[in-house]
Order: C-alpha cells, then structure tokens, then sequence
C-alpha cells in the first residue's frame, strides 16, 4: 500500500463499501460514524481505516467493526481483520520509522482530535421532559437556539444517569445544524486534562491555547473531573475568562452544583455561578414512565411483533427509580430475553427477569422508620414498640412492626430482636408467624399492613 495506484484501488473500494454500510447503518449514524474514515490498505487480510479521531476510532471500532468487515470481505475478500488507525498514531509511526526527535503533532491533528463525536441518539427530540428537568431542558434549548448570550456559562448539574451528558450532545448538535460556520467544542473535562497533559509533552501548549481560544461554543461535560488538578484547573480558568471576555458560549456539566465540587479554586467556583446554574432533579413517576414509553416505541421497531401486557411498564416506574440508565437497561434486557424466549413481556417474566436489578432498587427502609410508621399509624407510643408491654393494643402493632421488619430489610432475626428492646429472635420468629397466620385471616389486618407497607416504599 502507499503508492498512488493502491490509494486510487482503496478509494474506489471504500466508496462502495461506504454505499453498502449506509444501508445497513442508515443515514444519521453514517454520517457521524462512516463519512469521515478512509480506507487505506489491505494487507494479508487486515483491512486499514484511517479515523480523524481516536474517540472516533474507538467508537466505531466498538459498533461498527463486524459491519465494516462483512462488507470488505465481500467486495474484496477475504478480510479477517479491522484495524483503525488515528492520524496522530500515523505521524507517530512515521516519526518512529524515521528514529528523529519527537516533533510536536501538526496543528490540525491536535485540532481535529479535540472534538468529541457526539451520539446521534441523544437530541431534543428522544429527551423526555418532565417537573424535574423541564428548566435544565427550557435553558438548554434556548442557548441551542443561539443568538444573543443570555446565560454564560450555562451550568447543568445532577447526579448520575439523569441525562446531563444527552443534553450536552443535544445543545451541540442543534448548534451545528442552526449555525454550521460556528465552531463548536465539545469534549470531557477528562479529555480537556489529557489533551493539556499531551501539550506540555509535546511543548504545543501555544496550539493549545489558541485552539481554544478560537472557537465559539465550548462544551465541557463533567467539570468535577479537574477538581484538584493544579495546572488543568488553572489552564481552564484562562481558557474559561478569555472566552467569556469575547461573548462566547461555554456549556459546562457536572455531577453536583459550583459550590460543591471539592478542591475546585474559589475563583473558578465563583466563575461558573455567573450564569445561570440549572440542576436536573432526580426523576419522578410521570417522567420514568415517559421514558419508558418512549423507549418501549424504538424497540419495537428493534424487535417487531414482541407483546408486552399492560401494567409492565408502570411496574418498572414504580419499582426502578434510581436513573434513566438503568431503567433503559432494564427495559433493554426485557426486550433482548423475550425476543430470544419469543414469549409476551409479561409482570412475572419482568419479576424473573429484572429480579436483580429490583432487588438493587428496593428501597432501604430501616427498622426504625417501620416501628414509627407502625406507631403513628395505631396510635402507640414509639417507646412501646421497645417496651415490655404485653397488652394487645401494643403486642399486635409491634408484632406488625417486627413482620415488616423481616419482610423489608434485610436484616437477620437476632439483629432485628436487638432493635426491639433486645428480644430474643425466637419472640420475633413467633411475631412474624402470627402476623403470616392473622394476615389471610384478618382482611383489615391485611390492608393494614399493605397500607404502611406503601407508606414505607413512598
Ligand atoms: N429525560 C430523558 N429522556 C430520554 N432519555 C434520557 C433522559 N434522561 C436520561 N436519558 C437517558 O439516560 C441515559 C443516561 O443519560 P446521560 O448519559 O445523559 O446521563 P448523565 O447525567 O450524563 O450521567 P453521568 O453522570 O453518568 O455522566 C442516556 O441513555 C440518556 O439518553
């Protein structure tokens, strides 16, 4: 490979590689993954792709390898093997080959390699919004849609999975589809270190500045990364000013609010609360089973023909609430088990298929909220729950407490004795099997018990 004759043989087998993988990929997915690799050589079986980027390279050799690889073989097999190569692992190589001293990268590789590609899945439009995320998502729209800077930085906050990373994508996207000559910089606070880190090496730590200095829109996801990182967290806070000196964008994301991130500098905390700071809450019921819905819709066309009964999506609201990603797991392995069992998602199958990821999620009630409830609720003292008192008005509501206890937690017998005055763990076994007993029998008892149990859970 190398000379002009095999560039000129790839280009021509590329291009109809390129037709063939965008049928398969389609036509958003091609464009941001396909379009901008090369093909330059095969070699023995190893087919060579040139990527701009390595985030590039790495995402597509995760998604799209085996694709890529089907459709060389079949035009100019046989190929076994894929292997994706960056420009900057190119100029390496070749500054290896030719054994001269390290030379700093070129300038539009350091460039090219800064942008983060974005995941064509996360836009305004699949973004579900509900009470607690309608103002993260009101302000992201609205500095998507450009024009004159109203909030700068704009800061979304919220804890893990609760979609601050999507509508970081989505503001980027928007942007580059309104205004396609703005020059957008979207990157991890993370890559923002190593790319700095990789200046200082490579003494092009003047690129660097300038590179950032230029854009118009700069994106860093996930701020709290550089906490108690000296010299990234000084190079930000430059970067940051001369940015917002010359009226330019900065979307900034983390895992909790300016004030909170721990070994931040107090300038650069102050900094990012002069614009406006917006947190994603954690989400409610409405908003989960939006979701749900709307990711139940893009399986279906995954996996055609599957049924799902009602009330399985309400369960999953209910009972998942810790964040979206694991609730679209959840609802991913669903799909995958019944596709491969072709059977109807029913409540059981969810039961027996989720029974991990339910059990993770159940809330943890401790033995000292149930004897409060339980108290509350039939009008004892909590003291009482404690106590020796034998008289039934207080036995039978602390014998609920200690079936509850059993029931909610998972904590041994002796260890829920303990809690109850220091009651030996036969007198709790004998609590929790007079409650089973009375429960079937005793219809108020039972709902009763299925009362607080909501209480507890809520
Ligand atoms: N409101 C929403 N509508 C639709 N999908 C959502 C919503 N919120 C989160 N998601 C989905 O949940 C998953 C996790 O979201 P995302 O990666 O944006 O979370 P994050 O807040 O950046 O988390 P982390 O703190 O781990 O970086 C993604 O697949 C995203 O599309």
């Amino acid at each position: 490979m190398g000379n002009e004759t095999d560039l000129g043989e790839m280009d021509n087998i590329w291009g109809q590689a390129r037709e063939e993988l965008q049928k398969i990929v389609g036509t958003d997915s091609f464009a941001t993954w396909i379009e901008p690799l090369r093909l330059t050589g095969v070699d023995e079986g190893t087919a060579t792709i040139a990527c701009p980027t390595r985030f590039l390279s790495d995402w597509v050799s995760r998604h799209y390898s085996d694709d890529i690889l089907k459709v060389l073989d079949r035009l100019n097999g046989p190929v076994h093997r894929v292997s994706f190569e960056t420009r900057s692992q190119t100029s390496r190589q070749v500054a290896a080959a030719n054994s001269e001293p390290k030379r700093p990268a070129p300038r539009a590789a350091v460039d090219e390699e800064l942008t983060a590609p974005l995941d064509h899945r996360f836009t305004f439009d699949n973004f579900i919004v509900g009470k607690p995320n309608e103002l993260a998502h009101a302000a992201a729209r609205r500095v998507a849609e450009g024009g004159p800077v109203t909030f700068n930085p704009l800061f979304l906050y919220g804890g893990v999975g609760l979609g601050k990373t999507h509508l970081m994508h989505a503001i980027a996207r928007e942007i580059q589809i309104r205004q396609p000559e703005a020059k957008v910089l979207y990157l991890s606070a993370e890559q923002f270190m190593y790319r700095f880190v990789q200046a200082l090496r490579d003494r092009t730590v003047m690129d660097f500045k300038e590179l950032f200095r230029t854009v118009s829109v700069l994106m860093v996801d996930d701020v709290q990364f550089i906490a108690g990182k000296d010299s990234t967290q000084e190079e930000f806070f430059h970067t940051f000013n001369t940015l917002v000196d010359q009226g330019k964008q900065i979307i900034i994301s983390a895992d909790r609010a300016p004030g909170e991130i721990k070994d931040m500098e107090d300038r650069i905390k102050s900094r990012l609360q002069c614009g406006l700071v917006v947190d994603l809450h954690p989400t409610d019921y409405e908003l989960r089973l939006g979701i749900l819905q709307s990711k139940t819709d893009s399986f279906r066309v995954q996996y055609p023909g599957l049924q799902l009964a009602p009330g399985v999506l309400e369960f999953l609201a209910h009972r998942i609430t810790s964040n979206v990603r694991v609730l679209e797991g959840a609802l991913q392995r669903l799909f995958a088990f019944a596709s491969l069992m072709g059977r109807e998602i029913t409540l059981d199958m969810t039961q027996e298929c989720l029974a991990d990821i339910l059990r993770a999620n159940d809330r943890k009630v401790s033995i000292e909220e149930i004897q409060r409830k339980v108290a509350e609720h039939y009008n004892i003292r909590l003291s009482d729950m404690i106590g020796p008192k034998r008289v039934r008005t207080v036995a039978r509501p602390r014998q609920i407490a200690m079936y509850l206890s059993k029931q909610m937690t998972s904590r041994s017998l002796p260890e829920i004795g303990r809690r109850f005055g220091g009651r030996d763990h036969t007198t709790i076994m004998h609590g929790v099997r007079k409650i089973e007993e009375l429960r079937t029998a005793d219809r108020s008892l039972a709902e009763d018990i299925d009362l607080l149990r909501r209480l507890l859970e809520a």
